[in-house]
């Protein structure tokens, strides 16, 4: 199992320090690789020097001039991995210290505890919601210092950080955003843009010095070849090169990673104000902020979650693992796909060799030569067909995989993630993003091993044919590998804003056609057109942004590729008109270059489909890896219920609205057996106790005792096979009745099955359709009516005959004479005995009979006895409900009475006019 991104109620997460002290290690860590790469590059110098310079003649040697000669020194080398060292390193420290100050500043600001004066900055002392203090600032933020400048209201003695001026200042305001601008990634960007701008320079001044240089073989040193030694010298200078860049790349990288996380952090956090270290993500928290965490975000039960960080190698990896199964298939096309590289590495060199013999007029070794370039073109081809048949079986395999790990993911989270995103949204992480992620599993791992073949093959052809004329053409590698490196960056950010934004489109889309009925009733078809237009314009927009850059980028690559296309052409022609190197080797060495330009080019491709797969990936895994706070299959399973509930001083409140209390201590017995209505005004907290009880959230403070257990020590799975819920919204899957009644039970008796829906007074409409049970009801049971969908709700649950009933609102959407029927049913139930019925209710006549009448006011449990228990209070809230019910009730016969005498009237009129009566 990969690694889990939940967290763990146990351990309080204190992500804050945590950062810190992580990004502490790493700062270590860095530091540890600068000062081996410094070694490193000393030693290379030291390595020139002794080879070269200890053998020369002292009085010859002149810098300067060494500097200018392209004949015949190295002490330009020398003095180049002096610079390099002083230059890059001295880059990435700046660029690597300028991110840690940011990141660690604005970490420890928010670690900061706040003043007195701060609470009550806005005027007003904060309540305390479990023991913690409302965000007492006026928008919950803090903001960044800066330059010394004190915050207004600061100056009263009140000793802090300087923190930014306010905002409504239009010249600090533009200061700020300059600020902000600069102190963002844009001054690391403008670091690494130097770091670039030298690296590219030393390079070209490298290929410059290499094509030129010329070893005097009286100071040959060990028995080795003068070429072999500089050309590993020199491809060890060029990669040097990239590496140290693309070292720095990451340094800074890091550090703007870390400063994102921790800005990120600060923003979610800024809820929790006092003290952010214990500000991600328990309930309570959420309910001192008196903020709802971000829509969308993830979620589990004790609050938001931190999406994991998928970058490309994090992508690839999980790819690999995904297709762990696929050994043997794996195996297979790796096989061929080594047999095909090296066969299709093999070919240039038999048609240079066959243009050699074309121009040494040698027609034997032609035609041996045109013979073997057939076979091994054959061979290519075949190993390629197979290859990509064993890949692409693989990729499907691993669709289906994902898709799987997707949907378990997706159905085991909380609860309090469903309510803080949308179906849509889920959807489309189902189909759009899995498939992103997946597609280039069919071809991303075979065409980037055969690329990479391709390119290292035909790095060292090139080497081995000339190393000089190689040395000039390498120097536009650094530029383009870092070009891409760049915008490979910046395009997964944009990616995944935009697939970001492709799945709100489908989710304002799937929740039109979900309330197409509403739409067509309020003529709203052009608002939710220009609703959905509106974000697949957007990450339209964002596409084009990234097919821009995309095409920016080629460009530049391009020209870079066809200039050292140029260069080949121009030196190589000069070797070859000097005689230094034969047609036919410049030729293969052109193809070589081809070669290994195309292998780059597709792995170039490659990356940018893992940076786009890696924005999707980031979507999926985050999922995937998220388990629920609330584990269904951890805890003590129950064989038996007795069906005693307890709650406990219960307070909870809803993440989406954390500053808005639903139950407040609410301390409640429901005896085995017994029925206990919840009655009380809309909002009041009923159906919360519900969900509570079924485990769908847990509770912010107290406990729910079943049978003396603490529901929380209890497996969900098991308990809830003892417990049977109606809820409000009748919830119907778009197969049979039978389908529907039977639903999650894997053995079932038709008599049993008919019995529950006669029961729930079902069996008499089901009969009356032609097809029966087997009747399909549509999505959501929009082919039948709301009472028709609740009796089917009722007859599921009672099939089950469970120990709990759970009944919210179960009778609501039934007509006076099905209600009394159900109510039959319900009371037969009840008469059977040894079932607790918790049931939520308006009307009079389901509760009146309960052996225990809750009354809930504002989550709070004002009342609770029998009905003339209440009834006895003369100013209780039941009394009053009954009450206005009885005058609802009242009224109702006043207006039928009303509408009888109308109608007599008109009657009274139609028979007069059929009468001739005016
Ligand atoms: N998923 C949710 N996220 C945020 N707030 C919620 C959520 N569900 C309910 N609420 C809020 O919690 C409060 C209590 O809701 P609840 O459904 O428990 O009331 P109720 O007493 O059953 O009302 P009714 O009789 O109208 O069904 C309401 O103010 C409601 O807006």
């Amino acid at each position: 199992m990969g690694k889990k991104s939940g967290y763990n109620p146990e351990t309080p997460v204190f992500l804050g320090t945590t950062n810190v002290s992580a990004a502490r290690k790493q700062r270590a860590w860095r530091l540890a690789l600068f000062i081996i790469f410094f070694c490193i590059d000393i030693l290379a110098a030291l390595t020139l020097f002794t080879t070269v310079h200890l053998w020369r003649e002292k009085s010859n040697f002149s810098l300067w001039s060494s500097l200018k000669d392209f004949y015949n020194d190295t002490s330009d080398l020398i003095l180049l991995s002096f610079t390099r060292i002083v230059c890059l390193s001295g880059l990435a420290y700046v660029g690597s210290s300028l991110s840690w100050k940011e990141a660690v500043e604005k970490e420890e600001l928010k670690l900061k505890p706040k003043t007195k004066k701060e609470e009550h900055s806005n005027g007003k002392v904060t309540p305390q919601v479990n023991g913690r203090h409302k965000n007492g600032e006026a928008n919950g933020e803090r903001p960044p210092p800066v330059n010394g400048k004190v915050r207004n209201g600061e100056a009263n003695g009140d000793i802090r950080e300087p923190l930014l001026p306010k905002k409504d200042s239009k010249n600090e305001k533009s200061v700020t955003a300059y600020e902000e601008w600069f102190s963002g990634s844009s001054k690391k960007d403008v670091v690494l843009f130097v770091t670039f701008l030298v690296c590219t320079a030393f390079q070209a001044y490298v290929g410059g010095k290499c094509v030129s240089f010329y070893f005097d073989e009286t100071h040959k040193l060990f028995n080795v070849r003068v070429e072999i030694w500089q050309s590993i010298l020199m491809g060890t200078t060029v990669l040097w090169i990239n590496a140290e860049s693309s070292l720095l790349t990451r340094v800074v990288d890091a550090n703007r990673v870390l400063g994102r996380a921790l800005f990120l952090n600060s923003k979610r956090n800024r809820s929790s104000s006092q003290d952010s270290r214990v500000a991600v993500v328990t309930n309570s928290v959420n309910l001192a902020s008196g903020e709802a965490t971000e829509e969308g975000a993830l979620r589990g039960d004790k609050g938001a979650k931190v999406d994991i960080d998928v970058d490309q190698s994090t992508y690839l990896m999980r790819a690999i693992s995904l297709a762990k199964g696929e050994a043997y298939l794996l195996a297979g096309a790796f096989l061929c796909l080594g047999l095909s590289s090296v066969s299709a590495l093999i070919l240039p060199s038999y048609q240079g060799r066959i243009l050699d013999h074309v121009i040494q007029r040698a027609v034997n070794l032609f035609r041996r030569d045109v013979l073997l370039l057939v076979a091994f073109s054959f061979l290519t081809g075949l190993f390629e067909a197979v290859r990509n048949l064993c890949f692409a079986v693989v990729g499907k395999r691993v669709l289906k995989t994902l898709q799987d790990k997707l949907f378990m993911g997706i159905i085991i989270q909380d609860i309090a993630y469903f309510d803080g995103t949308t179906s849509g949204e889920l959807t489309s992480r189902l189909t759009n993003d899995v498939s992103s992620m997946a597609e280039p599993v069919n071809w991303m791992l075979s065409a980037l091993l055969r690329n990479l073949i391709s390119l290292f093959g035909g790095f060292v052809m090139c080497f081995v044919i000339s190393w000089k004329l190689s040395m000039l053409a390498f120097t536009t590698m650094a530029p383009i590998m870092h070009i891409t490196a760049v915008y490979s960056r910046w395009s997964r950010e944009l990616n995944r804003k935009r697939y970001a934004l492709l799945a709100e489109a489908n989710s304002a889309a799937s929740e039109a056609i979900g309330n197409v009925r509403t739409v067509r009733a309020f003529s709203t078809e052009d608002t939710e057109l220009e609703r959905f237009k509106s974000k697949t314009l957007a990450a339209m927009n964002k596409g084009v942004r990234d097919a821009f850059a995309y095409a920016g980028a080629v460009a530049v690559n391009d020209w870079l590729d066809l200039g050292a296309s140029v260069l080949i052409l121009w030196y190589g022609g000069v070797l070859v008109m000097n005689d230094r190197l034969s047609a036919g080797k410049l030729i293969t060495f052109q193809l070589y270059w081809n070669q290994i330009q195309s292998a780059y080019q597709s792995i170039m491709s490659v990356l940018m489909s893992l940076t786009r797969a890696a924005g999707a990936a980031q979507r999926v895994l985050s999922l995937v890896d998220a388990l629920p706070d609330i584990d269904r299959n951890a805890g003590t399973k129950l064989p038996y219920l007795e069906g005693e509930i307890k709650l406990e001083k219960l307070y909870f409140c809803y993440q989406m609205r954390p500053q808005h209390p639903v139950l407040q201590g609410v301390d409640l017995t429901v005896k085995k057996g017994d029925v206990c209505a919840l009655v009380g005004r809309s909002g009041g907290g009923k159906s919360t106790i519900v969900h509570l009880l079924m485990r769908y959230y847990d509770p912010t403070q107290g406990r729910i005792l079943l049978d003396g257990w603490d529901l929380r020590d209890l497996n969900l799975k098991s308990v809830h096979k003892h417990m049977g819920l109606v809820a409000q919204e009748t919830q119907m899957f778009a197969c049979s009745i039978e389908e529907n009644i039977t639903y999650g039970l894997s053995s079932w008796r038709r008599e049993d099955l008919e019995e529950a829906a006669r029961y729930a007074n079902a069996h008499e409409f089901i009969i009356k359709f032609p097809e029966g049970y087997a009747t399909r009801v549509g999505e959501r049971g929009v082919r039948l009516s709301g009472g028709q969908r609740q009796r089917i709700a009722i007859a599921r649950m009672l099939l089950r005959r469970p120990k709990i009933l759970l009944l919210d609102e179960a009778t609501s959407a039934l007509d006076t004479e099905s209600e009394a029927s159900v109510q039959q049913a319900l009371d037969r139930l009840i008469g059977e005995g040894g079932r607790t019925i918790v049931l939520v209710a308006h009307r009079l006549s389901t509760v009146r009979n309960a052996d225990n009448i809750a009354v809930l006011d504002k989550g709070i449990l004002v009342e609770q006895g029998t009905h003339d228990e209440l009834l006895m209070k003369k100013t209780g809230v039941y009394e009053k409900l009954v009450r206005r019910q009885l005058n609802k009730v009242s009224n109702i016969i006043d207006a039928d009475a009303e509408e009888l005498e109308a109608a007599d009237t008109i009657d009274a009129l139609l028979d007069g006019t059929a009468n001739g009566k005016p």
